[in-house]
């Protein structure tokens, strides 16, 4: 049976051979795993377990006696483990506890297959922290969203989530110093027990720097607000310096709060994770080496506080020399913040495309690799689902194989019709990063041959003709079975503009060939026709990108813009010329 494991495990062994569970099972869960999200998910997977039976399902940790015979295959890496299924049972072996939940996990995605296959896995992550920063400008998630994502984490052992919306008013100014209110208080509460649920650590982050004074009342008001949020439950801290001026910038007084904070409440709690700072200049072209910020971070910040970073921009892909510049910097193994798909500065576009670009040499260089995604939060996730198995098995990663996965685990039901989408909608156009992806990749040669013979000799070659019409088509039913669906409905509502926008489109580009088919041919009654319906629906997505998404700062609906729409204007203004002369 054809399956691929999410992620990549770093060892796979299977066979065809297959067991079924018996009716007649037993359950030995290790007892250092009571109350673990490990033991939940074992609880949902085999529910009627029988003191003895023949099939014996044993999940535990390192140092269980209920595994001691598997403890020399369990990787030595944490969260690593051992998983094994033959026809006498399941072993689950954890390196450590969120090694057992990734082994179930694992198994979770086995036991889903029509047949479960006799198989031995042993696997464990690349990269230490791998996750999320809701870190983007724009209209925070919501709580729905926030859910989804803590248990899409989980399925695809991401570890970590660092919640830093920048326009949640009580992360960042002018609220940073008052306790949240009562209902986002609870909304925080229940995060916190479902990204335990999950095995995420929950990081909450706060963004004093725009107004922060260095003095005892904000030291105390700072310190306040995370003995409130500890009480909320939250036992992992972030401090934001960045996007800030003034005298928020001071690296001397930020080390001195950083380093209080570590001494006198992560270590004095005893049970936090270790702190994360966002510095100033969190990127090397905003880095000023003259001035001493980073030399005086990496020289006097505590080494166990981590230090994040976006790379040689601000949004930039993360390779080894990235890494050369800034570890040395920072004396630590920088934790890498990666600005895709955040789309808060191309808010008018869709960033569905693959995650590629980024070196598979750095695991040892980082010490974690979190993304910051869209406020599309389930759209978000076809990136997010290649980013798990890039951080968790680099030398595995396939770019476009794992991009066509994410989408299949988002959709399976119109996984094709979401690729012909996520396809033309994912490259960022101009942008004040120069930050750029590939888009409609696969018709662009067609519309190149198109264009070049039709713009250059006035003639339609028909080959590429039928290949962009066939697209044009696709579009089209792509967008109408994707806007008909009731599979994701989460999804479908956050991209309904761009659905409609890119069925236009598609409408478009089939006018405006048969516009160019009728000129070539002579057919002057069908060229009118095709032409006046091809200006009406020029009309059409110029409305639609007028009135949908109007944010204040990229407002509109762009689809398709890369390559597709640029050709078929040009062709629409070439014929128009043609008929003219
Ligand atoms: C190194 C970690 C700090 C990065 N901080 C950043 N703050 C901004 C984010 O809020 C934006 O979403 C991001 C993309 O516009 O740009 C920068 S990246």
């Amino acid at each position: 049976q054809d399956f691929h494991l999410q992620p990549t495990p770093q060892k796979y062994v299977g066979s065809e051979d297959s067991v079924s569970i018996p009716a007649k099972y037993s359950l030995q869960v290790g007892a250092a795993l009571q109350g673990s999200a490990a033991e939940q998910l074992v609880a949902g997977l085999f529910p009627d377990a029988a003191v003895t039976a023949d099939f014996s399902v044993s999940i535990g940790m390192k140092g269980d006696k209920s595994i001691r015979k598997y403890a020399a295959r369990i990787p030595k890496q944490a969260e690593g483990y051992y998983l094994k299924i033959d026809k006498e049972g399941i072993v689950v072996a954890g390196a450590d506890r969120r090694g057992v939940f990734y082994g179930v996990q694992t198994l979770v995605q086995l036991i889903a297959l029509p047949k479960l296959p006799l198989a031995e896995v042993t696997d464990y992550p690349d990269v230490p922290y791998r996750g999320v920063v809701e870190g983007f400008y724009g209209v925070p998630w919501s709580r729905e969203a926030r859910l989804s994502q803590l248990d899409f984490y989980g399925r695809n052992k991401m570890n970590i989530y660092i919640y830093g919306p920048k326009d949640d008013p009580y992360h960042s100014s002018p609220n940073w110093r008052k306790p949240y209110p009562a209902q986002e208080a609870e909304q925080l509460k229940e995060l916190v027990e479902c990204a335990r649920r999950n095995e995420v650590l929950f990081y909450w982050a706060i963004h004093p720097g725009k107004d922060i004074r260095w003095n005892t009342e904000d030291r105390n008001l700072l310190m306040e607000k995370f003995e409130s949020m500890y009480r909320l439950g939250i036992r992992a801290f972030a401090v934001f310096f960045d996007d800030i001026s003034g005298e928020g910038t001071s690296a001397e007084k930020q080390v001195e709060l950083l380093n209080d904070i570590y001494h006198n409440f992560v270590k004095a709690k005893g049970d936090v994770a270790p702190l994360l700072m966002c510095p100033t200049e969190y990127n090397r072209l905003w880095t000023k080496l003259e001035g001493g910020y980073l030399a005086t971070l990496g020289g006097k910040l505590h080494p166990d506080i981590g230090i994040l970073w976006t790379g040689d921009k601000v949004v930039a892909c993360i390779d080894k020399p990235t890494m050369q510049f800034v570890n040395p910097l920072l004396k630590r193994k920088a934790f890498i913040w990666w600005n895709f798909p955040v789309s808060d500065y191309v808010r008018d576009r869709l960033l569905l495309g693959a995650v590629y670009g980024n070196g598979t040499d750095i695991d040892d260089d980082i010490s974690a690799f979190i993304s910051n995604p869209m406020e599309h939060a389930e759209a978000s996730k076809i990136a997010l689902f290649s980013i798990a198995d890039y951080a968790w098995n680099m030398d595995a990663y396939k770019s476009d194989a794992s991009w066509r996965r994410a989408v299949r685990y988002l959709m399976p039901g119109h996984a094709a019709a979401l690729q012909v989408f996520a396809s033309h909608n994912s490259d960022l156009g101009g942008n004040e990063h120069d930050f750029r992806r590939e888009e409609s990749e696969q018709i662009r040669p067609a519309l190149e041959r198109l264009l070049d013979a039709y713009c250059r000799e006035g003639k339609r070659e028909v080959a590429a003709a039928s290949a962009v019409t066939e697209e044009c088509e696709r579009m089209i039913a792509s967008a109408d079975l994707l806007l008909a669906s009731d599979e994701n409905p989460a999804l479908i509502k956050e991209i309904t503009p761009w659905l409609m926008q890119f069925k236009l489109l598609g409408e478009y580009g089939r006018e405006v060939l048969c516009m160019l088919a009728a000129q070539c041919d002579g057919k002057k009654t069908e060229l009118e026709k095709a032409a006046s319906h091809a200006k009406a629906l020029q009309v059409l997505m110029t409305k639609i990108d007028a009135t949908y998404n109007q944010n204040g700062f990229q407002p509109g609906v762009k689809t398709g813009s890369c390559h597709l729409k640029p050709a078929f204007d040009r062709l629409y203004q070439e014929v128009v010329r043609r008929t003219g002369k």
